[in-house]
């Protein structure tokens, strides 16, 4: 059988002509975009050009307005897309440790922030959180919190990096109820429209709170999730525990 005919009588050619023509429309579109990123950077000029909460609010977005294209598939080509606005609008650059298959850490990586942003691996979650502390477009990559990392320690008001924030979580889709790694900036901390607020505190948040879960402990203090996006403590935490503080939020995955 030849290339051109299949057997029920469809013709590539024909096909491959209108892939042609889709592809073509695309390109124009994504040079479109990246125009528009050029002037989003200006309107932003002199705050952080990594917006976690825009990305992950519009991704979810446009998982649900298509029956079509499977979230994950959605997530991974905006995360591209994303990427290159990223790379164009400035000198973001990511800091990463993640323990595990160094192979299936990238893959992690590169679904939710592209190919376009430089990377760096690190030891240590502490290195790579030290290295995006000294860097103001930075992002540290980093494991979650939870198990043998107390990371997230040196973030709150108590802690040597009190304007560091949890920002979002990889991966951006599943059904999982904790992420496997998290990102974390100097950027502010936004809603996306579903997250969970990050509490540190030296009191157990669950007595007063229906839905907290316990997501990490040290010696000190513990790290809370509550459901929904809280923009200032609430009076009840701030009540038990003078000191807690909200370090981040996470979106919540897309299904
Ligand atoms: O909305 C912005 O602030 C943008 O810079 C645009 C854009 C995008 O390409 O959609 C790029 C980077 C941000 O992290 C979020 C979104």
């Amino acid at each position: 059988m030849t290339d051109k005919t299949l057997e029920n009588d469809v013709d590539i050619n024909q096909v491959r002509l209108e892939i042609d023509r889709v592809d073509k429309a695309l390109l124009n579109l994504i040079a479109e975009r990246l125009e528009l990123s050029k002037a989003v950077r200006r309107a932003k000029a002199g705050i952080r050009v990594w917006r976690p909460s825009r990305e992950d609010s519009h991704v979810r977005e446009l998982a649900a307005a298509t029956q079509d294209t499977p979230g994950p598939l959605v997530s991974r080509i905006w995360a591209e897309l994303m990427s290159a606005s990223l790379a164009m609008q400035g000198p973001m650059k990511l800091h990463v440790a993640l323990d595990g298959d160094a192979m299936s850490s990238l893959t992690l990586v590169r679904d939710r922030f592209g190919a376009s942003i430089p990377t760096y691996t690190y030891p240590t979650a502490s290195s790579a959180l030290a290295a995006t502390y000294a860097d103001d477009e930075g992002v540290a990559v980093l494991p979650a919190p939870g198990g043998m990392q107390n990371w997230w320690t040196a973030l709150g008001s108590e802690g040597a990096m009190p304007d560091m924030h949890i920002l979002a979580g990889l991966p951006r889709t599943g059904q999982q109820d904790w992420p496997r790694a998290v990102a974390v900036a100097t950027a502010d901390i936004q809603p996306s429209g579903n997250d969970e607020t990050l509490i540190l505190s030296k009191a157990d948040i669950r007595a007063i709170h229906e839905g907290a879960a316990l997501r990490a402990s040290s010696e000190q203090r513990q790290l809370y999730s509550l459901p929904g996006y809280f923009k200032d403590l609430p009076k009840s935490v701030k009540e038990l525990d003078a000191t807690a503080c909200i370090i981040g939020v996470i979106p919540k995955p897309i299904g």
